[in-house]
């Protein structure tokens, strides 16, 4: 029996299920959303292999054992089914700052053909949201620097550097 990630309760708690009328509905994923179009969905955003249905269960059923810690969210084309767009955060918890929690978004996508319509934004204000219901004390992402303005009009604002080391 298909089950969401055990997230959904409280991030429909921290402002999540808004399907009322309107053309996506924004909610935690689900197994069966492989089949709606979520990993073509990541392709757009970073070109893989293809991923076996065995892989995908393997890796919803390991996020899932991290409860609301990790929340990944799609929206749903209402009319069709289809997921237009996705996105993810993760809470990290830390020492410093009285054991504080950072938010980390990642992996936010709309498709092609519904963007520039405020999917995207919609998407990221609420994985900020469920960040701040977690208590977070802020959230940090790293993009492209042509995706600064997107982000500013999401909240946020430059600050620091990205560096990466790749394997
Ligand atoms: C942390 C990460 O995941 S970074 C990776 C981000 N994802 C990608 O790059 C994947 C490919 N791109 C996409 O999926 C989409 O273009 C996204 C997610 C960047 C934007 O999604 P959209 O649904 O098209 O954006 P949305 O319509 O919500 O735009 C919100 C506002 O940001 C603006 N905006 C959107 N993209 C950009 C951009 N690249 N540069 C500047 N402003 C932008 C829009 O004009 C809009 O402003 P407005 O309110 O004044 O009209």
């Amino acid at each position: 029996m298909e089950q969401p990630l055990p997230t959904a309760a409280a991030e429909a708690a921290a402002g999540g299920g808004d399907g009322d009328g309107e053309a996506y509905r924004i909610r935690p994923l689900e197994l069966a959303d492989i089949s709606r179009g979520f990993l073509g969905l990541l392709n757009q955003l970073s070109p893989s292999p293809p991923l076996t249905e065995e892989a995908f269960r393997a890796r919803f059923e390991e996020l899932a054992a991290l409860g609301a810690d990790h929340l990944v969210l799609v929206a749903e084309d209402a009319a069709t089914g289809r997921l237009a767009a996705a996105g993810a955060v993760l809470v990290e918890r830390k020492f410093i700052r009285r054991c504080g929690r950072v938010g980390h978004v990642e992996d936010v996508v709309v498709d092609a053909a519904a963007r520039g319509r405020g999917l995207g934004e919609r998407v990221v204000r609420r994985l900020v949201e469920h960040a701040r219901g977690r208590g977070c004390y802020k959230v940090i992402l790293n993009c492209t620097p042509e995706l600064t303005g997107f982000y500013a009009k999401c909240g946020f604002v430059e600050k620091n550097v990205q560096m990466g080391l790749y394997f």
